[in-house]
């Protein structure tokens, strides 16, 4: 598999506050690949930078071998952030049909597109229902609809399915599997171990640094460990890298 996404020696200050330090990533195309670290490690910073809304203070990023941000490659990404961006007055359906249009989905496939990413985060009888009366995990759902109306090639999910209960959570990452599938490059990020173990490579991240990447099961034979967390814990993770403080 040849080098999707590419970060290289990237770098980034907010005022002057250093929250990334030399981040090298290479992430194939097709892969379901996490980013895992706690609070505060810089996660949402490196997924605003593959999307093209931040720029780093230094280095480089490809996706496709065109430098970010790119308009095109832009438009081939699908993009759920942490906090919703969503029109609580409109419905579910109005909502869907504003984004159809943002990303230029021709007009007699919105339809379908809508039914399908209903369906597939389980909102299918709600679409009539303005958000005011959607619970924090619905809108989160449809954020992910949102995500996944155009068919993006790539899909960037930014802790995903925080707020959301363990069936649907479960059926949330089966259909991120069969995205992949169907060939969508898919990086998430988490705090949870479980979730992390669902992904092909993971990369660890504690204060603005790549402690460690590798498969889970990689990650745990090198650190001799029988769990993330402890694998986590090995490579530099210390004392807040633990699932259950967030
Ligand atoms: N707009 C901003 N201005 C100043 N500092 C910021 C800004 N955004 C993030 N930071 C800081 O950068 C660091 C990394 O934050 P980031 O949101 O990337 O971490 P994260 O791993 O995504 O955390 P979380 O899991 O809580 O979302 C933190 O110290 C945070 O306080």
């Amino acid at each position: 598999m040849s080098s999707f996404i590419t970060m290289e020696s990237i770098q980034h200050s907010y005022n002057k506050e250093v929250v990334l330090k030399n981040v090298n990533l290479a992430i194939p195309e097709g892969q379901l690949f996490g980013l895992l670290g706690p609070s505060g490690s810089g996660k949402t910073t490196l997924v605003k930078m593959m999307i093209g809304l931040l720029t780093p203070s230094n280095g480089i990023i490809h996706i496709e071998n065109e430098q970010m941000p790119s308009f095109h490659q832009m438009q081939k990404i699908g993009y759920m952030a942490q906090s919703d961006a969503l029109y609580n007055e409109l419905t579910a359906r109005e909502n869907l049909l504003f984004f159809a249009s943002l990303y230029k989905i021709p007009k007699k496939l919105r339809k379908q597109r809508i039914t399908e990413a209903a369906s597939l985060v389980n909102l299918t009888e709600h679409l009539d229902k303005t958000l005011e009366k959607f619970s924090g995990g619905m809108k989160r759902r449809m954020s992910l609809a949102i995500a996944l109306l155009h068919h993006p090639k790539v899909l960037i999910l930014d802790e995903p399915t925080v707020g959301i209960d363990p069936v649907l959570r479960a059926s949330i990452w089966e259909e991120l599997r069969n995205k992949q599938k169907q060939g969508t490059t898919i990086i998430v990020t988490t705090h949870v171990m479980d979730e992390a173990e669902k992904c092909d490579n993971l990369a660890l991240l504690r204060d603005g640094y790549v402690i460690a990447q590798g498969s889970p099961d990689d990650l745990k034979a090198k650190s001799e460990t029988q769990s993330l967390e402890h694998a986590f814990l090995h490579f530099g993770g210390g004392s807040h890298a633990n699932s259950s403080n967030h």
